[in-house]
């Protein structure tokens, strides 16, 4: 890497007479050096590319020339700028700009700050101590609390605020954030430092080249808009497609009507109010013959609508999100079609069996507007969802998504892809477990009887008003979009106080930790609904069960019996089945649906022991076809034949035991060999 060689003259045109030679001279190498010392290898990598554009692009030295004919501090290269150092200039010049917004106090000592370079925010609330926020952490600037005249100092050197209460600075990344009292005077700023990071999305360079819409998701400041506009940058330049941004806010491409170079050769499009930003993103596909449009920060559900309109025209899309992970996109009742939508469906007995879920299930209505997605979780890590369907699809019937870990090494610039489908931990990350029911514990005496009071005659019975639920570390907005969804809205309600509540619905987690709740459960006789987890499958077991809609049934009979806890058993098998008992099943799946189905044939399947055997058969009843065993009773092999079953079930295998005879067609009357040919399909 090449040190920066820019030689820097210091220029402070209000504070002149009060800033000396030597304090300037010291200023300037603090700065220079600390600058140098702090510049991430990206920033390095980004300044010895020669072939960036943001070292040739002339508009890159707007902001130079700018420095000469500014006010306040500025630091300047006093010779002209070699290629080689025009990306780290560039970069300061940048930051300076950034630091001209702040009063000289403040300015001095921050530029003492050994992470200067890595500046993420400035925060300046009135009265209060001003902090900078490193990437290492929030750090105090300076004891004396900010005062009016510190943020009109810094309001006078930005554009104008718009409705979203943002606003630039003329020619560079910045974004300058309002707060505002009541009488709408500035009381509080939040300046981010804005930089154009070139190298940022390698880690997705197959995802971007291979043309698929591509959503970004991430907590705020994980650097989404700094990733989002390489690619645009990368889409434009490298891979010479029309790519327009729809930049709301101005920080994809920078305040002022010239856009940053940042974003290379593709356009941009302003937004005149944040209001109107889905209007400009079909104005976008409609007017200038996009290939890809840009957006960010998708919020409302407008947006979202258009987002999936651009898509369905056939124009690659890449956007931003707020949220942590893909499950707080389908949560959000705004942001659900960009997933595809969510719908509840009631399955029948059959087909909920066979598909081994609960009856009631979530499914995603259409297909989603992007093809994969991305979970930012640093600078350097993402997790990539090659497919967002599959990701959605896998969610909703609580089982972990395939995803693939990312991490790039900030040193070598190089992407590497780790462990593919980590479920473990992705389970374990996003807490996907089984739903489980207790009543208050110390009630072990008659643990039924809050909850059967509940049941019939609050629930079960004809209800007039809602279930009140006291959600404990649930999130209410989460448990009501479930009910929605489910058509249950009016059905369950959702109470902060716990006299007035009818059940408590409590995560596990939250019970071991804070073992009070059952007490007042006991006390308030209210049954106690726990969660393992905050899942979307996991509420829609407990609102069905609240609701009275689920029966507890033996099992919570029988467990009762045995404590206080109530576990509800998984939808999926708890087991693990064996690669034997997978082999039998789709050896018998296989047979029914491409044989005995289509064809009207009987199949004998291969021998096995009597537990798979059972399993088997419960297989084939889920069928409604009629078996036979064709072999020993040490040696069980079930013949499946092309006929409906009439009874319930015509062979019994227990675990343990061999085969037993049940019906007629086992003593084979009709030998296994003749049938006639019957269209069975599944019901
Ligand atoms: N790869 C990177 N290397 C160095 N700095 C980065 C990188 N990515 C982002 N940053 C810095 O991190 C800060 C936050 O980045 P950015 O504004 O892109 O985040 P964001 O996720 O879009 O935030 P928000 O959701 O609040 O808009 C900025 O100061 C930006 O310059």
């Amino acid at each position: 890497m090449r040190a920066l060689n820019t030689r820097l003259v210091l220029i402070d045109v209000h504070n002149l007479s009060t800033f000396t030679n030597k304090e300037s001279s010291n200023y300037v190498s603090t700065f220079s050096a600390s600058f140098r010392r702090t510049m991430s290898p990206r920033h390095r990598l980004a300044s010895s590319r020669s072939s960036s554009p943001m070292i040739r692009s002339p508009e890159m030295r707007k902001p130079r020339d700018r420095m000469f004919s500014g006010n306040g501090v500025s630091i300047i290269p006093s010779n002209s700028p070699s290629t080689s150092s025009s990306g780290s200039t560039e970069a300061l010049s940048e930051l300076e700009m950034f630091l001209e917004l702040l009063p000289l106090r403040m300015r001095t000592e921050l530029m003492k700050h050994k992470e200067i370079g890595e500046l993420v925010e400035v925060v300046m609330d009135l009265g209060r101590k001003p902090l900078a926020r490193f990437p290492s952490g929030d750090w105090v600037i300076s004891e004396q609390p900010v005062k009016f005249d510190d943020l009109r100092l810094a309001v006078s050197k930005v554009g104008e605020f718009s409705d979203d209460n943002r606003s630039g600075i003329n020619n560079s990344l910045h974004r300058i954030s309002a707060i505002r009292n009541r009488k709408l005077q500035i009381i509080g700023l939040t300046c981010r430092v804005g930089r154009a990071i070139s190298g940022s999305a390698e880690m997705l360079r197959d995802l971007i080249e291979g043309g698929g819409s591509i959503l970004v998701i991430g907590p705020p400041g994980v650097g989404k808009t700094t990733l989002i506009r390489e690619i645009a940058r990368m889409l434009a330049d490298d891979h010479k497609k029309r790519v327009i941004i729809v930049d709301t806010s101005n920080e994809i491409g920078g305040d002022g009507d010239v856009p940053h170079s940042g974003i290379g050769r593709a356009r941009r499009m302003q937004v005149p109010n944040v209001n109107m930003q889905h209007n400009v993103m079909i104005e976008a596909v409609e007017n200038h013959m996009p290939e890809t449009i840009i957006i960010d920060e998708i919020g409302t559900e407008l947006e979202a609508l258009a987002a999936s309109t651009i898509a369905q025209r056939g124009v690659q899309l890449v956007g931003t999100a707020h949220g942590m992970t893909i499950d707080n996109i389908i949560k959000n009742p705004s942001l659900q079609i960009l997933v595809g939508g969510i719908e509840s469906v009631t399955l029948g007995d059959e087909e909920a069996k066979k598909r081994k879920v609960q009856k009631t299930i979530l499914e995603r209505k259409g297909p989603p507007t992007f093809t994969c997605a991305v979970e930012m979780i640093s600078r350097t890590e993402c997790r990539v969802h090659h497919r967002l369907d599959a990701t959605v699809d896998a969610i909703l019937a609580g089982k972990p998504p395939p995803f693939e870990l990312r991490h790039m090494d900030i040193e070598t610039n190089n992407s590497q892809s780790s462990t593919v489908v980590p479920e473990k931990t992705y389970a374990e990350e996003h807490k996907i477990h089984n739903a489980e029911v207790v009543t208050a514990k110390e009630d072990v005496d008659n643990p039924l009887k809050h909850f059967k009071q509940y049941t019939f005659t609050r629930s079960l019975g004809k209800r007039s008003s809602p279930v009140s639920v006291y959600a404990y570390k649930i999130l209410e907005a989460d448990l009501l979009q479930v009910a929605m969804v489910m058509g249950l809205e009016d059905e369950i309600e959702v109470t902060d106080d716990i006299g007035a509540a009818d059940v408590i619905l409590a995560s596990s987690s939250e019970m071991k930790q804070n073992p009070w709740i059952r007490g007042v459960a006991k006390f308030q006789q209210l049954p106690i609904f726990v969660i393992k987890s905050n899942t979307m499958a996991q509420m829609v077991k407990a609102i069905r069960m609240i609701l009275g809609m689920e029966s507890f049934g033996s099992l919570s009979k029988q467990q009762l019996n045995r404590s206080a806890d109530i576990k509800i058993e998984d939808d999926a098998p708890k087991r693990k089945p064996s690669l034997e008992e997978i082999d039998a099943l789709e050896e018998a799946r296989l047979a029914i649906e491409y044989i005995v189905i289509p064809g009207g044939e009987p199949v004998e399947l291969l021998p096995r022991c009597s537990d798979i055997v059972a399993r088997q058969l419960e297989l084939v009843e889920s069928y409604q076809l009629d078996v036979e065993n064709s072999g020993t009773e040490h040696n069980p092999r079930l013949q499946i034949l092309p006929r409906r079953s009439n009874k319930k079930t015509s062979v019994k295998y227990s675990k343990s035991s061999s085969p037993q005879p049940t019906s007629k067609s086992l003593t084979g009357s009709n030998g296994g060999t003749s049938f006639a040919r019957l269209p069975l399909l599944p019901e």
